[in-house]
């Protein structure tokens, strides 16, 4: 189609800055899995936005913070690399923190032309005088570091408020170019990583603050059955302790029970079929730092350290 325009939105933020929850409210839903593309060097591309006139791949970054481990360093060179080969980043920044070191960390490391769009999150959070304020701040932020070019923009993505117009703005820095990526579908994150993650989220919901944050998942097995009615998973949640196994266990199984029920309904509404799901708990000392299991858990690239 003629002026079609297709490219890459990052979107980078200090952990819990809204960032997934933007990615899902521009994608329109939360992403639902059609189709599985290995090989990309992208990852992790979290959402596509299909429309008529241009496609928009947003990545979504994990949270910045200062690697102490083999997975931190992934993860944070993910990060750069994610936000120097983009045609736009967004940078999140809630409405209702101040901005801080962290904030500031993650601005410097934008280099290159991207388009820079400073977006304040969680509007909803906070009135009307005190968004005024924040955006003042952010204004003199982006004139500190540099990013006078920058676009500021208040969102909610909880209320869908500004996010169509978010994506209009977006739209206009991509580059001309077909789609990179089938049309019909929203996300090319591997299914097994999306499996992992809806476990990992049911253990969160299920245990709070009891959780350990070294808990991983991985998925050892999955696949449907060749009537086409059930799709079985037999997945394993790591943790780096023998005392953290207990926990997730609970009485008599009964935590680790209702993890399996609430991850497999998501799994359920996902693959649109019956889910039989196992999770085994297994102790994996040290796993941050073990780079075979960091390979399984999807971060393919060597090693930096
Ligand atoms: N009220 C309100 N809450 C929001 C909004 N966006 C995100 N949140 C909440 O903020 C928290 C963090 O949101 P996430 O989208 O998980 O943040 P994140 O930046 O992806 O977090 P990390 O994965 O840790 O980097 C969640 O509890 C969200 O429900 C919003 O627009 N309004």
């Amino acid at each position: 189609m003629e002026n079609f325009k297709a490219g890459f939105v990052a979107i980078v933020g200090r952990p819990n800055t809204g960032k997934s929850t933007l990615v899902n409210a521009l994608v329109g839903t939360k992403i639902v899995i059609t189709s599985h593309h290995p090989n990309t060097t992208r990852n992790p591309i979290r959402g596509i936005i299909n429309r008529e006139k241009y496609q928009m791949i947003v990545v979504d970054t994990p949270g910045m913070h200062k690697p102490k481990t083999a997975l931190g360093t992934r993860l944070n060179s993910m990060v750069n690399e994610n936000m120097q080969s983009n045609d736009a980043v967004l940078l999140c920044l809630p409405a209702d923190e101040e901005i801080g070191a962290g904030d500031e960390y993650i601005a410097k490391q934008i280099k290159g032309n991207q388009k820079v769009f400073l977006v304040v999150t969680k509007v909803d959070k906070i009135s009307k005088s005190d968004l005024a304020v924040r955006l003042m701040a952010v204004n003199e932020f982006a004139l500190r570091l540099n990013l006078q070019d920058a676009e500021i923009i208040p969102v909610s993505a909880k209320n869908l408020d500004q996010t169509e117009l978010l994506l209009e703005l977006l739209s206009v820095h991509l580059p001309e170019s077909p789609a990179l990526y089938p049309t019909d579908i929203n996300t090319d994150q591997a299914q097994e990583l999306m499996f992992a993650d809806l476990i990992r989220e049911a253990a969160i919901e299920e245990l709070y603050e009891e959780l350990p944050h070294s808990v991983m998942v991985t998925i050892e097995e999955m696949g449907e059955r060749d009537d086409g009615k059930i799709f079985d998973i037999s997945a394993t949640l790591h943790v780096e302790r023998d005392s953290q196994k207990g926990i997730i266990i609970g009485p008599q199984g009964s935590k680790l029970k209702a993890i399996g029920s609430l991850a497999r309904k998501s799994i359920e509404n996902l693959v649109g079929m019956q889910v039989f799901l196992q999770i085994h708990v297994k102790v994996s000392k040290e796993w941050q730092k073990d780079p075979k299991l960091l390979a399984k858990l999807g971060f393919t690239d060597a090693l930096s350290d």
